[in-house]
């Protein structure tokens, strides 16, 4: 890579411009062919251009195909723990870049620094989860009458496609292709076209660790790059994360050639809040899961109900403490909270609270554009983390994805009534509950309809874990064991001892 991307340790807000190729396949990066839809990308905070994102044609899909199929030839013939050995030292590598990766991801998306920094581990961290596990895939015996016996083989899927969503761009390149690689597939992964510029480290990282040429590639481009790899024959799955009306296409082109997929889409997911918590956590538990990447994160608790004799006290902390996130330069230090994506999202955003504030709901704090005193971030999609109270199941800041800094408060009186609200959503992504009663946790973690249900805590996601939807927020897995079933498939192989008994 040319000097000026990775020399970053002088680097502050709105200096970088990046001209690299942002394609990678056949081991390297790769120019891109044409010019022509060129798309500027910006950097959030500052709202200047970073550089341009050239979106792949067919040609140039169908090259990164070939490219990962050769790969995929050698390395699902490799031994699970050579693969093993090259996945740890592909995380070695993060780790010690793990600053850089960071601060690149920070310019780019917007997140604070602090975030990034755990972004990034995390990232290291499935990898290293996976490479783990790629030794320890096992098929079955089984024994059958007369000697008999049969056998089963775990075997890969072939080409899988990762599509990524522009709010946690390398952790999800990460996540998909730790347990793609691990079970012998090889990934063409298509980024963002927000967040172009850090799947091409991974793939640099990839290939110093030692994967045959070819087995992570980065495709640039927006939906029409994005239709070609879910057309594409030479693809065994999709692995996709974003919205639901995108997923929603991805599976029904990927139904055309019967492909494989997980789709890990948005949420609207509730916190519960009982009286009998442990008020001062369930208010630390409610900032997690609402203002974390500027809001932006599908599993956020966005419908916190507060059981109504705590609600004064709840408000009153959670108002105090929303009021002081130090919102601005992403890439110092003391910041906790960034900007937004880009100005259509932060216009979108804000156009939910204003929707909110006509349909009733009050609010106690932000929920402006925020335009912070360094001069230099003028221009930046910043705005004030918001909290909205007085609001009803049927207002749309409740029912929809905002995917900003918003938290919709609401009343409950009964565990009945609030389980019954809760799970009155086409999502099922996340939900959490906050209570020192354990046999209530359990009880409402088992009634809620969700993919994954946090006692006591809100938002950490531990690669050990599976992670994803019910309802529209898709299906299949990422992390955990049971990922390895979503990039690999069964082969049963049956042994005949003795002779033939045909029926003819
Ligand atoms: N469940 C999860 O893990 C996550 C879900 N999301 C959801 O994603 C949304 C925001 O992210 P965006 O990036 O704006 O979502 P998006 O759905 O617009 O785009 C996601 C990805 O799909 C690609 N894409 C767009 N149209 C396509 C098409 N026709 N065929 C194939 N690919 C296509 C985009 O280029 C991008 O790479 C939110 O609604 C959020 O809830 C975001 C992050 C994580
Ligand atoms: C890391 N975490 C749990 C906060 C969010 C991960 C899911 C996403 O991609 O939005």
């Amino acid at each position: 890579m040319e000097p000026s991307t990775l020399d970053l340790p002088g680097t502050v807000t709105g200096t970088m411009v990046v001209t690299e190729p942002l394609n990678f396949w056949g081991g390297q990066r790769v120019k891109p062919r044409q010019q022509a839809n060129a798309e500027p990308v910006f950097e959030p905070a500052t709202g200047r251009v970073l550089c341009q994102m050239f979106p792949c044609g067919s040609e140039e899909v169908d090259e990164a195909i070939k490219s990962a199929h050769s790969a995929y030839l050698k390395w699902s013939k490799m031994a699970g723990m050579e693969r093993a050995r090259i996945m740890l030292e592909a995380a070695r590598i993060i780790r010690e870049k793990r600053d850089t990766i960071a601060k690149l991801e920070v310019i780019n998306n917007g997140k604070s620094i602090t975030e990034a920094v755990v972004d990034i581990d995390v990232a290291w961290q499935c990898i290293e989860y996976y490479a783990g596990m790629a030794a320890t895939l096992a098929g079955q015996h089984v024994q059958l009458p007369g000697g008999a016996f049969a056998y089963t083989r775990r075997e890969a899927l072939g080409v899988c496609v990762g599509i990524g969503a522009f709010n946690y761009p390398f952790q999800i390149a990460a996540w998909k292709s730790a347990p793609a690689l691990a079970c012998g597939n090889a990934m063409v992964f298509k980024p963002s076209p927000m967040t172009p510029v850090t799947a091409v480290l991974l793939a640099e990282i990839y290939k110093e660790a030692g994967v045959p040429e070819g087995l992570f590639c980065v495709v640039q481009g927006g939906a029409d790059t994005g239709s070609l790899l879910c057309h594409h024959p030479g693809v065994a799955k999709v692995s996709f994360t974003g919205s639901v009306p995108t997923g929603k296409k991805v599976m029904e082109m990927s139904a055309k050639s019967v492909k494989h997929v997980t789709l890990e889409l948005g949420g609207k997911s509730p916190l519960l809040i009982f009286k009998d918590c442990e008020l001062e956590n369930a208010v630390k538990g409610a900032l997690m899961a609402n203002f974390l990447t500027q809001g932006q994160v599908c599993c956020n608790g966005t419908r916190v109900y507060v059981q109504r004799e705590i609600m004064p006290q709840f408000l009153e902390e959670v108002v105090k403490r929303t009021k002081v996130i130090p919102v601005g330069d992403p890439l110092l230090d003391d910041t906790r909270m960034g900007a937004l994506i880009s100005k259509p999202q932060l216009d979108k955003v804000l156009a939910y609270v204003n929707q909110a504030k006509k349909e009733g709901a009050r609010v106690l704090c932000g929920g402006d554009p925020f335009v912070p005193s360094d001069p230099k971030l003028k221009g930046g999609y910043f705005m004030s983390p918001c909290v909205l109270d007085n609001c009803r199941d049927e207002m749309t800041c409740v029912k929809e994805e905002i995917f900003g800094p918003v938290m919709s408060v609401l009343p409950f009186d009964t565990e009945e009534e609030v389980i019954k609200r809760a799970n009155n959503s086409p999502f099922g992504l996340a939900s959490g509950v906050f209570t020192r009663d354990i046999s209530r946790a359990h009880r409402v973690a088992e009634n809620l309809q969700a993919g994954t249900c946090f006692i006591n805590n809100y938002n950490i996601s531990p690669v050990e874990v599976p992670f994803g939807g019910y309802k529209m927020s898709g299906f299949g897995r990422e992390n955990g064991q049971v990922t390895i079933e979503y990039y690999s498939q069964l082969k049963t192989v049956v042994v005949e001892m003795g002779d033939v008994d045909s029926l003819f």
